[in-house]
């Protein structure tokens, strides 16, 4: 491609983030914080957080691709230049794990963003959440049909995550000092 192409579809790219930004909110401040905060209560989840301790062996490394996938998501820059569906494809998981992931996720992005920016957020993590589901059940020799989600019986009992256990323990003040500051 020529350079003055290249200048060009950079222009449109920041344009578009700068549009994006101007509608939502969000930027890469904001991404950073989400990425960051997400992760914690990933690595804190009794069902999720052992897979992930399981396959990560750098943290750091894993929070700055997820910034730079959630950048090019979301503000379409185009920074992202992985794979993610074959990282998740060997993975012991099926569709409770993305509901729980899913919990998490909508939790920490209402914690941390304006509800605009989080319902931006959410509604892309649910679209690819069900594209990895797919591509899961099919490497496991299931075929799902339109909206059908993927359950495997091999995998050890999943609880569905209540959303207030998504929420940050410290989130709310415990209940005797709720009671005390109503009195
Ligand atoms: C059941 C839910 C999920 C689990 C257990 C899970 C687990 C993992 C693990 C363990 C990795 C690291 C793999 C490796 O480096 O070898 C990974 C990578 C990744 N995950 Fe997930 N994931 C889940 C859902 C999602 C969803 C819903 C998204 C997007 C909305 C996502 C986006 C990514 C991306 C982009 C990477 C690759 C980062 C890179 O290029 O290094 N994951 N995931």
């Amino acid at each position: 491609m020529e350079s003055k192409q290249m200048d060009e579809m950079a222009e449109r790219r920041a344009q578009a983030s700068a549009d994006i930004t101007a509608e939502t909110g969000i930027d890469d401040a904001m991404i950073a914080v989400l990425v960051d905060t997400f992760y914690a209560r990933v690595r804190a989840d009794a069902v999720l957080g052992p897979i992930f301790e399981g396959h990560v062996t750098d943290w750091d490394e894993h929070l700055s691709q997820m910034r730079l996938f959630w950048s090019s998501v979301a503000l379409m820059s185009g920074r992202y230049h992985g794979r993610p569906m074959p990282k998740h494809l060997n993975l012991p998981i099926d569709g409770r794990h993305f509901d729980r992931w899913l919990v998490l996720f909508e939790t920490v992005a209402q914690e941390v963003c304006p509800p605009v920016a989080a319902a931006y957020f959410l509604e892309r993590a649910r679209r690819i959440a069900s594209n990895l589901e797919y591509g899961v059940a099919v490497t496991n020799g299931a075929e799902l049909t339109r909206g059908q989600r993927f359950l495997n019986p091999g995998l050890p009992p999943v609880t569905p995550l209540a959303r207030h256990e998504a929420a940050e323990k410290t989130s709310s003040p415990p209940q005797d000092q709720q009671e005390s500051r109503r009195q």
